[in-house]
């Protein structure tokens, strides 16, 4: 399978469309096996999504909340992404969903939805280029991983392949030229220890959907 694009002129577009695709899948969810599981991305990119998501009106009792990576920080620090979920999107009609940190990541397990995002640097998840653990993360079966990056700051706990794999609806969330002119170079390149992101993009197995403005 191969990955599927979809442009926007404007970020706020981009917020409108993939909230009202995560709602549909989060409603069918729930109606299909009583919950739903989504793991969603830190850093700045998701924020205006989180909120937009937080006034859609669904059984978000009934939702499950999770992390693609964290970083090993205090739950209540600005750099969480813990702390960032319960600011930003566990709040409004979300405010009853509920959070599962990464130690918990079983909980989720198989999950329904995946919002990826992408560093300049090709990473996605804290899966980073070249990073020591990288061999371990794109082969075990285990869900996570500890890992040290050498670029960035504090050590985290990332999803590892495997897991971002086994989840029914992967999205790519990116905003902005230069990280549109990374995606077209990650979409050819081979190398995944060079581009991370490139192993979930050509992964023959499944589909991701790349929301990018
Ligand atoms: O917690 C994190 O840092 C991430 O999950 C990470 O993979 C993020 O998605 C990218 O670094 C993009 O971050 P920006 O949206 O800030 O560019």
């Amino acid at each position: 399978m191969s990955s599927i694009l979809k442009a926007f002129d404007e970020s706020s577009e981009l917020v409108e469309e993939l909230s009202s695709q995560i709602a549909i899948i989060l409603k069918k969810e729930i109606l299909r096996k009583g919950f739903a599981t989504i793991l969603v991305s830190g850093g700045s990119t998701p924020k205006k999504l989180f909120e937009k998501l937080s006034n859609c009106s669904l059984d978000w009792s009934n939702v499950k909340v999770g992390l693609v990576d964290e970083r090993v920080v205090d739950a209540t620090s600005l750099d969480s992404n813990e702390n960032l979920v319960k600011t930003y999107l566990l709040k409004n009609k979300a405010s009853d969903a509920q959070f599962i940190n990464m130690q918990n990541q079983n909980d989720l397990f198989p999950f329904d939805i995946i919002v990826l995002g992408m560093g300049n640097d090709a990473h996605t998840a804290s899966l980073f280029p070249n990073n020591e653990k990288l061999k371990e993360a794109f082969e075990t079966k285990d869900l996570t991983i500890n890992i040290t990056p050498s670029n960035a700051p504090y050590n985290r706990v990332s999803s590892t392949l495997y897991a971002i794999k086994n989840c029914e609806h992967i999205f790519l969330h990116i905003e902005g030229e230069q990280k549109f002119q990374v995606l077209q170079k990650a979409l050819k390149n081979s190398d995944i220890y060079n581009m991370p992101i490139s192993a979930v993009l050509n992964d023959k197995d499944i589909q991701v959907e790349v929301y990018h403005t």
